[in-house]
């Protein structure tokens, strides 16, 4: 059949040519329709995500939950005690967020090859983190997290090298750090110092590097900062309701993305510092994680670069958060500081110094307070996932392919069902049975995560908490100053919880007086 018949020709050859035009025509027409098609459903579901009218989509998008709540999650806790099961959605996010503990067990370790980090989640982290060991799935998680495990979840490891460098760390340049500052009677940020105390510890025990941040807040200051926003903007992406959004901003360099940008090289240039140091020094002989990497993967420095990133932010951002929130609780309860006192003058002897990792395992009431205090205020306050294929929760709840599910520790440690009626008490004897320290089912308390991605850095985490405790609540009276000896944290936005305004205090050493000159800004 001819397609244009009119056409006055005879030549069979000019007939096929035409033909052929034709032909072409209809297909380039065809897939242009289809293709608008697409992009019209496309624009429908992202419109109909926008505009959602359930109440709780439109308190997300008007941000007027903030009239009630100081925090975002004090919202969601408040949402998750409310509902029945346990599980809430947020529609234009494509989230569903969980504090129901079998859900938990089910989504970490049941179905864990169905809820991956996923590809999405990877895009949202991956300028910040790269391919390092928390954006990362299968072969690439499994060899970063063996590495990470021969390293960390080595007991005589903890027990020996991290505990002396933590150690070490208090005696020689914490102290110090507030003794001088007690003598100068102003008013320290406590979160300041701990992110700065942590970093140096992470560094030297993870790098063999000693950055000496801790005393010297100088040129390392500009370097926090980037950290700080870099981890923010990051975890600003994973809000918008569209992933366009943001990506459209990255392409043209504006806004936010041009800041994480500019971040993102400080971070890198530190990064390449520590890397070039580490060869500087050698590496075949040392035990310590980066040496470890450069042993097996040798000259890849992008991904050399995604562990140095990766472990900072394991090991300050977290370790600084739960000291912060710790020293917080305690400003506000001295009943509990007195108790952690008695306890150690007890084990270690009342005028004697810390000496072993062996000496901290015998403090059960501080093991049980730290624990209490990260129940309330856990580090990483929530954790997405990506489900892959269809799926349905233990308490019923449907989730699609491709959308996000979340578990919320934050809110988990907030619920009468898991915790008792005095859930909102700081009560570390809640931990505690005949004097000694009861661990809880880690799918009820996800604070370390749990199932298979488990935090591998728990054990050092812990240590490096009561021995930061031990040493300055006997040394130190801690007072907490207005707002927030009387009112609650509010916290900046970013991967791990951060106190919006740090944690002013004033510092007196124990059986001395002082007095207070606040010093400008706190
Ligand atoms: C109080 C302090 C800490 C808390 C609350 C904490 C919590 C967590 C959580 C919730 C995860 C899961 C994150 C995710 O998959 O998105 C995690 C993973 C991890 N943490 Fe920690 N962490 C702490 C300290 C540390 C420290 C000090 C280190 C290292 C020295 C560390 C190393 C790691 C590593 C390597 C992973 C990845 C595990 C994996 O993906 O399989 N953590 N941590």
């Amino acid at each position: 059949m001819e397609l244009i018949p009119s056409l006055p020709t005879s030549s069979p050859l000019l007939q096929f040519f035409i033909n052929r035009v034709c032909f072409s025509y209809l297909l380039f027409s065809m897939i242009t329709i289809i293709l608008f098609l697409i992009i019209i459903i496309a624009i429908a579901r992202l419109l109909k995500s926008f505009f959602c009218s359930c109440e709780t989509c439109q308190t997300y998008l008007t941000s007027s939950w903030s009239e009630t709540f100081d925090n975002l999650c004090d919202w969601y806790a408040h949402l998750l005690r409310n509902s029945p099961n346990k599980t809430i959605h947020i529609h234009v996010l494509r989230n569903t967020i969980t504090a129901n503990a079998e859900n938990v067990e089910y989504i970490l370790k049941t179905k864990f090859e169905n809820f991956p980090k996923g590809k999405p989640f990877s895009a949202i982290l991956g300028d910040f983190l790269g391919k390092g060991v928390f954006n990362v799935d299968g072969d690439a998680w499994r060899f970063q997290k063996k590495m990470a495990s021969l390293h960390l979840n080595n007991n005589s490891v903890v027990a020996s090298f991290a505990f002396e460098i933590v150690n070490d760390e208090i005696k020689n340049r914490l102290t110090p750090l507030l003794l001088m500052n007690q003598k100068n009677g102003v008013v320290l940020d406590l979160q300041d110092v701990f992110q700065r105390f942590s970093f140096d510890c992470i560094c030297r025990f993870s790098f063999g590097l000693d950055p000496d941040f801790c005393l010297e807040s100088g040129s390392m200051l500009v370097f926090a900062k980037s950290f700080d926003l870099a981890s923010k903007l990051s975890a600003e992406r994973a809000t918008a309701v569209s992933p366009y959004v943001w990506k459209a901003k990255r392409l043209l360099n504006l806004g936010s993305e041009k800041r994480l940008k500019k971040a993102l090289r400080v971070i890198n240039a530190l990064a390449k510092e520590v890397i070039k140091q580490r060869r500087e020094k050698g590496f075949s002989e040392n035990k310590d994680l980066l040496s470890r990497f450069m042993n097996t993967i040798h000259d890849d420095d992008t991904y050399l670069r995604d562990v140095v990133v990766s472990f900072l932010l394991a090991g300050r951002d977290t370790v600084a958060s739960a000291l912060t929130s710790f020293f917080y609780l305690l400003g506000k309860h001295p009943e509990v500081e007195s108790l952690i006192r008695d306890e150690a003058d007890r084990v270690i002897g009342h005028d004697k110094d810390l000496t072993s990792f062996e000496e901290l395992k015998q403090l059960h009431y501080l093991q049980a307070a730290t624990h209490e205090s990260m129940r309330l205020f856990p580090p990483i306050q929530f954790d997405s996932k990506f489900c892959l294929e269809d799926d349905v929760l233990p308490d019923g709840t449907k989730v699609e392919s491709g959308t996000r599910v979340t578990y919320h520790p934050y809110a988990m440690g907030r619920l009468e069902e898991i915790w008792g009626c005095d859930c909102l008490e700081f009560r570390p004897q809640r931990w505690l049975k005949d004097g000694v320290f009861q661990p809880m089912n880690p799918f009820e308390y996800p604070v370390f995560q749990a199932g298979l991605r488990v935090c591998v850095g728990k054990e050092v985490a812990l240590m490096e908490m009561k021995s930061v405790a031990v040493s300055l609540l006997r040394k130190f009276h801690i007072e907490l100053l207005a707002p927030l000896s009387f009112g609650n944290p509010r916290f900046s936005p970013g991967l791990t919880a951060t106190f919006s305004f740090g944690l002013p205090v004033m510092v007196r050493e124990r059986g001395t007086t002082t007095t207070t000159k606040p010093s400008k800004g706190v």
